[in-house]
């Protein structure tokens, strides 16, 4: 048996440092490698402090040096766990989280109050998106009711895992131009799945980081409704760029609606709001387009957004077909040169121009590329 560091890195290669989308080499966890005779000494340096964390990490070290360079190597791992270095926040609107290779923008999609139509938006969004010649992903982070699976017709689909550089990862499910993955694709619609916050937001890292997503200019995440643990847990984990809150007209929806905007605002937190959408702002029967009856109240998050001095990105009329179209996994922003069409078109865009102006103020991602222009006239870039 003959081998040497090289080949034992090699072998590290394959390990995935946890939470991290990298290998423990490329991520800098591995500090030293040690060879006398058969045996081989591993040091490595994590940042998650728990005995769960530092006894899955010594076994997949021990297999992949068995498997990958040879069984009768005596391997021993010593890990010592490092405090990441808390970087000072001079920029009031840094991105919380770690950066995450290949997707430029991540857009969090809020609602303070539930079935104001969150998922109906981001995926009609992430549809204009992708018409629009972006590469775009959707994260369904919405634990209590994923919908997302539904919504693009892949409701009985199952991600398989491909090898990405050597590592096992998740392929998204791919639908009108949209890669998804929800958490609807790994839970029983039958059963009730209660998830606390670190639970959750320790799926949804892995559905992130541990994603084949490729190349992406937008990653979209429906968040679950509310303000809640599990929102702190995801928000803060994630190096999310903006966010955008949807509501519908009637008070008690937009005074969930501010909270969720106070949410995103709080230093903690820090994300900034790219804006509201009013969803349902008015009911418009088929038949007579032309008709606007104000069920809900007429410009309520259109004022709120003046008053807490936030965008407002335009909004959607209560029709029936929305809901239809959603219900059968067909998107209205599928349609092409309706009015539907062109609202959603409208909202993505001014989506897109909020969310450049806040990537001037932030220097942790890349400011998006745009790859084409079609469709994005509002953005001056
Ligand atoms: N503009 C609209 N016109 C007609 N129906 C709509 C509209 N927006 C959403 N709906 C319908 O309202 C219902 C709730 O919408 P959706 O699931 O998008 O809300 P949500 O805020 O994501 O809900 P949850 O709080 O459960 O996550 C769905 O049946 C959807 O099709």
């Amino acid at each position: 048996m003959s081998f040497n560091k090289q080949n034992i890195k090699q072998a590290l290669e394959t390990i995935t440092a946890p939470g991290e989308g990298k290998s423990l080499v490329e991520n800098n966890n591995l500090k030293n490698i040690v060879i006398f005779g058969n045996e081989v000494i591993v040091e490595i340096t994590i940042s998650n402090p728990t005995l769960q964390a530092k006894k899955k990490v010594e076994s997949e070290i021990t297999k992949a040096i068995k498997s990958n360079v040879s069984e009768d190597i005596d391997v021993k791992v010593n890990v010592t766990v490092e405090k990441p270095v808390a970087k000072e926040n001079s920029n009031p609107n840094q991105i919380r989280g770690k950066e995450i290779p290949n997707i430029k923008n991540i857009i969090a999609i809020a609602s303070g109050k539930g079935g104001v139509g969150k998922s109906t938006i981001t995926a009609n969004t992430a549809i204009s998106l992708a018409k629009m010649g972006f590469n775009v992903g959707v994260l369904d982070a919405d634990v209590y009711g994923p919908s997302q699976h539904i919504m693009f017709d892949v409701e009985k689909a199952k991600p398989l895992s491909v090898k990405v550089d050597g590592r096992s990862k998740m392929k998204p499910i791919e639908n009108y131009g949209v890669k998804l993955l929800s958490l609807g694709f790994f839970t029983d619609p039958n059963q009730a799945v209660i998830w606390r916050g670190p639970m959750a937001s320790k799926a949804l890292n892995q559905l992130i980081f541990d994603g084949a997503w490729g190349e992406l200019d937008f990653l979209l995440i429906d968040l679950p409704p509310g303000t809640g643990d599990v929102h702190l847990s995801i928000v803060q984990a994630l190096p999310i760029n903006g966010a955008v809150v949807v509501s519908t007209p009637q008070n008690i929806a937009l005074a969930d609606a501010k909270k969720g905007v106070a949410m995103f605002q709080q230093e903690n937190i820090n994300v900034p709001v790219l804006g509201i959408v009013e969803n349902m702002a008015y009911f418009t029967p088929e038949e007579l387009p032309d008709n606007k009856y104000y069920i809900f109240g007429k410009d309520g998050a259109k004022n709120l957004a003046e008053d807490i001095k936030t965008q407002f990105l335009g909004e959607i009329p209560l029709v029936q077909s929305i809901r239809e179209s959603g219900d059968v996994g067909h998107p209205v922003a599928l349609q092409n040169g309706t009015v539907l069409e062109e609202a959603f078109n409208n909202i993505t865009k001014e989506m897109v121009a909020q969310l450049l102006k806040r990537n001037e103020n932030l220097p942790p991602t890349e400011v998006v590329r745009i790859t084409t222009m079609s469709g994005c006239s509002s953005v001056k870039k």
